[in-house]
């Protein structure tokens, strides 16, 4: 795991744990005995710390966490090192990150090669840096750098860090040669007072400033995320408290919050986001696919999400072709990709020359012909399968054999799109989540004759334009939307039965969801939703009308629909289940007509308002949605619950620090919910989602632990 070597004057500690040089037990074993036994050796007269393979350690190994901790810990092995008779060079490559960090920074001197980058990522776990990061960090970079780069868990690139004073050195070439020779030269300098527990925290007088607006900026950002605030509070201590005390202060954070439901969450989720780029399906995987090149496209429809979905793929630096069904509608896409580009430039997320080049690759037409050559076409015209199958039957014609055909669609089943074209094989769904230019999740549909090729191809589309993808087998609202359908009816029942918007809203962000579904179903468009509900009702072979109280046997509400008819479809129109300060605004506040046109609803059914209580409205909410996942993994829509924890927190910003749905359903206990399903089956039972779900019921009794459920999924999907 650490391999010894000795190269004239200077021992080399090669650390070698792919694929990310971990610092697992074996690690910090050998680094300990390295180190020991480079004090030792008599030829040696300093020390190189290196990573082998792609990169210096990335930090502790994730997967030891909540087990038993074993000796030595990274602490002792850094105090070695710290200690040491002969000075210790970090060499860096790669990502240096967490206890990597720590490692270097207990080290007398650290170089890097420019595309390195530095970070104390632990936040993102839950954590903060538990070896004395937060402790030495301060000393090196000041007080503001400390608190922003541990909240933040920001990587930042070895020039900066070089700025930062956290790099001593740029390095070009060999980087091991270099590191031997820098090793060399530093073997006549005297090196004690490179350590940096002996420095001064800069302007520590000024603590109570930097922390006080670092708080204030980590409470807003990272809204319910309990380690942020404990980083700045372990950093802060570096300048209120002796070092000895600043490293206990930092130790007991670092207990307190590993032994929080927050950091178990949040590990659960790294992992469960690689997880799912594990892909299968029937006669294919991530590991036999290949993906076809993609270096054009076409997007169809230019509306709210063609205009977003754009912006992706030109930000990712491929060219697009925006095609629209007449002149107006083009411009007004044009003009709303350049007005998303223009605000990313403006709030830092996209460079300047990214969008200088997205305005040069960027070819708005009306004409098919111009796009028969491309790799890949993304349909996102309105949500009607008759104008899908039309649009779908032009580009079989004029498309490329090869090309890869994508459509948005959020219900329709690809079955009955891709029926359209005489290659379904080519057919895929690509389903973003509105804005499109924000939200990770890409849901990429097979459909039962998608090929491995077509979804390989979108699966990598998905990573290039930073996208974290999910896979899904076609059915009516595929995972996201289908289990956000309960939980979004659930919302529209409980204002029926007499809770306001607000009210719900409000349970849903106080749990953690940046928005309400109120709010929700504003930004995406009412229009979308009614949209929706006629082709749900198209496909059932019905229409809905005033009366509709049902619809295919399932309880309906019309409330959407009443606020569809008066034009009120959310912020586009300036008004829907709250008031805008203007068309396109964003401020929501509670709207006096709203609430009449539900108060007349309610009255014109014969409802007559009840108090409905918070856990109520929690309660009904997420454990319908919950239920409907289990419907989804029995019925191998997918094939594990981390695609659809994934796909919740990327697609719906589920609060990362609970894991997800299905995660949080077992935190809770499939007992407990369970029974609370069978509680509102009995109470609300004109709905099905409310029939409780089999594989619930007997992943329940049986007691099986979540890490075992992908093993009762269905396996159709292999
Ligand atoms: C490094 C990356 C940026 C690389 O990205 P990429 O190339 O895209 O590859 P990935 O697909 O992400 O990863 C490849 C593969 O590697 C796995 N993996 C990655 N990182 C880790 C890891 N750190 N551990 C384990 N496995 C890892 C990943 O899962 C993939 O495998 P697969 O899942 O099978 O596909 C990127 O990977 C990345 O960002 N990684 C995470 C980096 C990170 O977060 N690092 C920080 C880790 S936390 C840390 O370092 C904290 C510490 O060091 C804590 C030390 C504190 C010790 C002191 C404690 C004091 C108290 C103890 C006292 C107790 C006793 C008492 O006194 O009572
Ligand atoms: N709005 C949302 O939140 C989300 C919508 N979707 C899906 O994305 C698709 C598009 O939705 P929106 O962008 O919201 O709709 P939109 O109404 O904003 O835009 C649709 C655009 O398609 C154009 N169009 C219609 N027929 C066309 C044709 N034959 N050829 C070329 N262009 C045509 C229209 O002129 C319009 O500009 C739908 O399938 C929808 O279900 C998916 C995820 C989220």
């Amino acid at each position: 795991m650490v391999d010894y070597s000795v190269n004239g004057s200077v021992a080399v500690l090669m650390v070698n744990n792919p694929p990310v040089n971990a610092l697992g037990h074996a690690v910090r074993v050998g680094l300990k005995t390295g180190i020991e036994r480079g004090a030792k050796d008599s030829r040696v007269r300093s020390i190189i710390i290196i990573g082998k393979g792609q990169t210096f350690p990335a930090g502790a190994d994730i997967r030891e966490f909540g087990k038993p901790s074993k000796e030595p810990w990274l602490t002792a092995v850094g105090n070695l090192i710290k200690t040491c008779s002969k000075p210790v060079v970090a060499a860096i490559h790669g990502t240096c990150l967490g206890g990597g960090l720590e490692i270097a920074l207990f080290s007398h001197y650290r170089i890097a090669v420019s595309s390195a980058r530095v970070g104390f990522p632990e936040v993102t776990l839950g954590l903060l840096p538990g070896a004395g990061g937060s402790q030495r960090l301060s000393r090196l970079t000041g007080l503001p750098v400390a608190m922003e780069m541990i909240s933040s868990g920001r990587h930042v690139p070895a020039r900066k860090a070089k700025e930062y004073g956290i790099i001593d050195e740029i390095v070009s070439g060999d980087l091991l040669k270099t590191a031997l020779k820098f090793a060399q030269e530093v073997q006549s300098r005297p090196f004690k007072d490179r350590c940096l527990r002996y420095k001064v925290v800069p302007n520590a007088d000024r603590v109570e400033e930097y922390a006080s607006a670092a708080l204030t900026q980590v409470k807003k950002k990272y809204k319910g995320f309990e380690a942020p605030v404990a980083c700045v509070q372990a950093v802060r201590s570096s300048a209120e408290l002796s070092y000895e005390e600043g490293m206990k202060r930092e130790r007991d954070l670092f207990l307190q919050l590993g032994q929080s439901g927050q950091a178990k969450a949040q590990q659960y989720a790294f992992f469960a986001e690689r997880a799912v780029t594990k892909w299968q399906m029937p006669g294919g995987s991530y590991k036999t696919a290949k993906p076809l090149p993609v270096r054009s496209t076409a997007v169809i429809g230019a509306g709210t999400m063609g205009s977003g979905i754009a912006v992706c793929l030109l930000s990712a630096g491929l060219p697009v072709y925006l095609l629209e069904q007449n002149e107006k509608f083009l411009q007004s896409g044009v003009k709303l990709i350049e007005s998303i580009m223009a605000g990313s430039v403006k709030l830092g997320k996209v460079s300047m020359e990214t969008a200088k080049r997205a305005a040069t690759l960027l070819k708005p037409t009306l004409s098919y012909d111009d796009i028969k050559d491309v790799d890949l076409v993304i349909e996102a015209v309105f949500e009607n399968l008759d104008i899908k199958k039309e649009v779908f039957s032009k580009l079989d014609k004029i498309c490329k054999p090869s090309a890869i055909l994508c459509t948005n669609t959020s219900t329709i089943d690809i079955n009955r799109i891709s029926s359209a074209t005489s290659r379904p094989e080519k057919v895929v769904g690509t389903h973003f989540f509105a804005p499109a230019y924000h939200m990770k999740l890409l849901e990429n549909i097979y459909g039962t004759k998608t090929s491995p090729e077509a979804v390989a191809t979108v699966m990598k589309l998905g990573k290039t334009i930073n996208k974290v993808p999910v896979l899904v087998k076609s059915c009516h609202g595929f995972l996201a939307n289908r289990m956000n359908a309960p939980f979004s009816s659930e919302a529209i029942f409980l204002v029926e039965e007499g809770a306001s918007p607000q009210e719900v809203d409000q349970v849903n962000e106080d749990f953690g969801m940046p928005m309400g579904p109120f709010k929700v179903r504003d930004l995406s468009g009412i229009d979308i939703s009614w949209r929706i509900n006629r082709e749900v009702a198209k496909v059932l072979g019905t229409s809905i009308t005033k009366e509709t109280r049902f619809l295919g046997g399932n309880r309906y509400c019309g409330l959407n629909d009443d606020f569809y008819d008066k034009g009120r479809y959310g912020r586009k129109t300036g008004k829907g289940w709250y008031l805008y300060e203007k068309v396109g605004g964003k401020t929501a506040v509670a709207d006096p007509e709203a609430e009449e046109i539900i108060n007349s609803y309610r009255q014109s059914r014969g409802i007559v308002k009840r108090k409905i209580t918070p856990q109520e409205i929690f309660e009904r909410q997420f454990y319908s949605a919950i239920n409907e996942g289990f419907r989804i993994l029995e019925e191998g829509i997918c094939n594990m619950p981390e695609e659809i924890d994934i796909s919740w927190i990327y697609g719906f910003s589920y609060p990362k620090y609970r894991g997800g749905p299905m995660f949080y359903a077992s935190q809770i206990g499939l007992q407990r919910v369970y029974d609370r399903i069978c509680h509102y089956h009995e109470t609300c039972p004109y709905s099905i989602h409310w029939v409780p779900n089999r594989l619930l019921k007997k992943l329940a009794e049986n007691n099986v632990p979540f890490t075992q459920w992908a093993n009762h999924v269905s396996k159709s999907k292999m």
